[in-house]
């Protein structure tokens, strides 16, 4: 059977200045996978190359065995290649419940019609309140996005990212710029994203990582050093020397 997504020796440079080098991964179905690695390894141009924001060098990016790498951003979105950014962006004046269901209706071809039309229609309704449900925002849903914590503007990236139906969901940096204290509801929501998605995550935030990842990719300057998972990561001397070596300090003497 092919992978759901796979990733063939993706290359790029800007200039002189290699910042992927011949990148190659794949996912299967249901996959729980975390990119890793210090700043500047790549992580992010890595996600912009797999979405489309990027035009690789050299490679090819598949889904479901389907080349994709000619395609732009929004067509992939289409396929099923769907991502989310390290920083926010929504709409302040709206609430959650009107971010997710304006996407839904955008997938379904119906955004140019007025909002309010649609919330008698059940089968919205329905898929809204089950998205909303799903990243815990339920109790939100109808609160304007400019007075929800960050975490939670943070999970409605995720939940409108969910209302594009993935089948491969690219998470940059989740729990960036969220306090610890909120991070535990993060994590929760993580753990209800539908079992069959593909999901790869990047973090700097070790425990998430360690908890989330069924499989760990390390990035160090736009190249990978090591594949494993979580237990044989943190144990890899490269992996320490490269990016790991306080981490794994502040665990040994904590
Ligand atoms: N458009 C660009 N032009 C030139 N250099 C770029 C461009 N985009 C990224 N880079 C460089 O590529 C390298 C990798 O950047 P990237 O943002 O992918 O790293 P990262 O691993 O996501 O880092 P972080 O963890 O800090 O988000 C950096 O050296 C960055 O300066």
């Amino acid at each position: 059977m092919s992978d759901l997504f796979r990733v063939e020796n993706l290359s790029k440079s800007f200039g002189g200045l290699a910042v992927s080098r011949n990148i190659s991964l794949s996912m299967p179905e249901g996959e729980r996978l975390a990119l890793i690695g210090p700043n500047g390894a790549g992580k992010t141009t890595f996600v912009n190359l797999v979405t489309g924001q990027l035009r690789p060098s050299a490679g090819r990016v598949l889904l479901n065995g389907g080349d994709v790498t000619q395609l732009g951003a929004v067509r992939r979105v289409r396929k099923g290649l769907v991502r989310t950014f390290q920083v926010t962006r929504l709409f302040s004046d709206l609430t959650p419940e009107e971010h997710v269901t304006l996407t839904v209706l955008q997938r379904e071809g119906k955004a140019t019609r007025i909002l309010s039309r649609f919330r008698g229609n059940t089968h919205v309704a329905d898929e809204v309140h089950g998205i909303l449900g799903t990243l815990g925002l339920h109790e939100v849903a109808r609160r304007k996005v400019g007075q929800i914590a960050y975490g939670q503007q943070r999970l409605l990236e995720i939940a409108i990212a969910l209302a594009l139906k993935p089948k491969v969901l690219l998470l940059d940096e989740p729990a960036a710029g969220v306090p610890s204290a909120d991070t535990p509801r993060i994590e929760q929501a993580l753990e209800r994203l539908p079992p069959s998605l593909a999901v790869l995550m990047i973090e700097h935030d070790m425990d998430l990582v360690f908890r989330f990842a069924r499989r760990v990719v390390v990035l160090a300057a736009g190249e990978v050093i090591f594949e494993g998972g979580p237990s044989e990561v943190a144990a890899d001397p490269k992996v320490r020397e490269a990016y790991l070596g306080n981490y794994a300090h502040a665990r040994s003497v904590a």
